[in-house]
């Protein structure tokens, strides 16, 4: 960590927005120390992403294998392994975690060190008790699940803790109906627990659209969670959970979703010139740079939304910004997200217009849509959004693997492509993307009926007719 110049970038933290920094920092040639206080990977890998997506898998193929009865093939009793599944989740971390060790960090260049920064001045850190300077620095120390002061709220698991049972909760108290919320009581009432599902909005995931929230929440039902929505926990005795309507609820085990608060505290931010928000989120502009035009911020501990895919981007965004002295915007308008629920929900930009919007919005029920017919799985639907000129401005796809389709239509999105774009692009049949591609193509032939459209082919089909009697007659 000796170093006679200052870094030119001190890196705080070592999750999805701390690693991609580094490793883009390093590339363009600068000095990179990043500290990190826990372990390299951040919550993605450890107690996020992989190991939800992972227990997720192990409880899809529950349902699976239940299911398989609707297309013929009739599975016996069907055996839950817990301890098996969360080897599985164990391993599946295990498998990734190489890429993000500081052995591969240092491998790639960076100066890597275990222990908490904190800032002691604009230009200075304290870690493990030495001074370091910086050029520039970057902060991306994540976030943490937030409590809720529910009285007798007790040993209740969270995100960080949940993937530390070794027994299968017979009945699971599920507080928060957000991303978390919804996978988590998913995959634990598919495994088999008796989950019940608190959400203080009027619809579970309320940050989708309500056609999607729908779906979700008939799923859920389906798989035996109990939902109360519009509802909180008003305080818990023991084991029992009395609700704002004085509904109670049993549980062994519960889990709090509420959301994630920056990890901003005992960080030096004030010694450092860097001011929090209301929400003690690190205060940044379009390019990242916080109030102290050295130090820049990405991921979790901003007030962006909380995704891997966004704390990478922006991590590498701000990490270029820095070194090179540049000006890179973010462009919060094509930022998709998935709920990894089966179906999954994924979405990105502009969801259902208003009544008075200049928007339009074209959906495809997947009813009809041949693949989600093949594969009995209809419940689903995909919704373009249009602007005036018929640039695509949004999208909701919900489906078998939704979070694959959003991709493409990020991109789309990107480069301001309309519906006949869309819609003039061959789709591979049969696919779920052939949703998508049909609302495009209904938008087009939409277009194409409109009566300014219509006169123009009338104009051009009498040249035609004219054309050809004419060459009949010379023939
Ligand atoms: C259950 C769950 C499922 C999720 N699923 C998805 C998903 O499917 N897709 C998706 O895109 N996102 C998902 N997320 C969100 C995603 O995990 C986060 O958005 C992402 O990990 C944020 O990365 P980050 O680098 O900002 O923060 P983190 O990964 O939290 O990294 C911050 C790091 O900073 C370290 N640190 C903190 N303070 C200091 C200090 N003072 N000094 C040194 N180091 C410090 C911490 O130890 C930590 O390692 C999920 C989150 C959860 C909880
Ligand atoms: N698939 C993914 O990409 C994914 C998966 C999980 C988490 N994440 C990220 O992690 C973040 C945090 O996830 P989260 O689910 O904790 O937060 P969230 O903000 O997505 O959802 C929290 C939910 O809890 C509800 N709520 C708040 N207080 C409540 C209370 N006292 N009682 C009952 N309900 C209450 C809110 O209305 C909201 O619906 C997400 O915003 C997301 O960015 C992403």
């Amino acid at each position: 960590m000796t170093q006679p110049q200052p870094w030119d970038l001190l890196v705080v933290g070592g999750g999805s927005a701390g690693i991609v920094s580094a490793k883009t920092a390093v590339k363009l040639g600068a000095s990179v120390l990043l500290v990190e206080s826990h372990r390299t990977g951040g919550d993605c890998l450890w107690t996020g992403c992989v190991p939800s997506k992972s227990l997720l898998a192990a409880a899809h193929h529950v349902a699976h294998a239940r299911r398989g009865a609707e297309v013929g093939v009739h599975v016996g009793d069907i055996t839950v392994d817990f301890a098996a599944v969360m080897a599985h989740v164990r391993s599946a971390i295990s498998t990734i975690e190489p890429i993000d060790t500081p052995e591969a960090l240092e491998a790639d260049g960076i100066t890597v060190v275990s222990g908490r920064a904190v800032f002691t001045s604009p230009h200075t850190a304290d870690v493990n008790g030495k001074s370091v300077r910086f050029r520039q620095a970057l902060i991306a120390t994540g976030a943490a699940p937030i409590l809720p002061p529910i009285p007798g709220l007790n040993n209740a698991l969270t995100s960080e803790t949940v993937w530390d049972l070794d027994e299968l909760p017979a009945r699971l108290l599920v507080i928060g109906g957000g991303s978390i919320g919804c996978e988590l009581s998913q995959a634990f009432a598919r495994l088999g627990s008796d989950v019940t599902l608190v959400e203080a909005g009027p619809r579970v995931l309320p940050a989708e659209s309500p056609a999607a929230s729908r779906i979700i929440n008939d799923v859920l039902e389906h798989d035996g969670v109990t939902i109360h929505t519009g509802q909180s926990v008003s305080h818990i005795e023991g084991t029992r959970a009395v609700l704002s309507n004085d509904d109670t609820v049993e549980f062994d085990q519960v889990l709090v979703a509420v959301g994630r608060a920056a990890r901003t505290d005992k960080l030096g931010l004030d010694a450092a010139g860097v001011r929090v928000n209301d929400h003690k989120q690190v205060m940044i502009d379009r390019h990242l740079r916080t109030t102290n035009p050295r130090i820049w911020a990405a991921g979790d501990v901003t007030p962006l939304p909380q995704f891997t895919h966004t704390a990478g981007t922006f991590g590498s965004l701000a990490a270029s910004n820095a070194v090179l002295g540049i000006r890179r915007k973010v462009n919060t308008a094509l930022i998709p997200r998935v709920t990894f629920t089966d179906p999954e929900v994924a979405s990105v930009g502009e969801s259902t217009p208003t009544v008075n919007s200049r928007l339009r919005e074209h959906t495809v029920t997947h009813d009809h849509l041949d693949r989600a017919v093949t594969e009995n799985s209809t419940r689903g639907f995909s919704s373009l959004v249009f602007d005036r000129k018929s640039r695509l401005v949004g999208a909701t796809v919900v489906s078998p693997r939704a979070g694959e389709t959003i991709g493409e239509l990020t991109l789309a999105m990107k480069l301001g492509l309309r519906s006949r774009d869309l819609a003039g692009t061959i789709h591979p049949y049969p696919t779920y993307n052939d949703g998508a591609w049909n609302a495009a193509i209904a938008d087009t032939r939409d277009q194409l009926a409109s009566p300014a459209a219509k006169r123009t082919f009338s104009v051009l089909t009498g040249i035609r007719r004219k054309w050809l009697k004419t060459k009949n007659k010379s023939v």
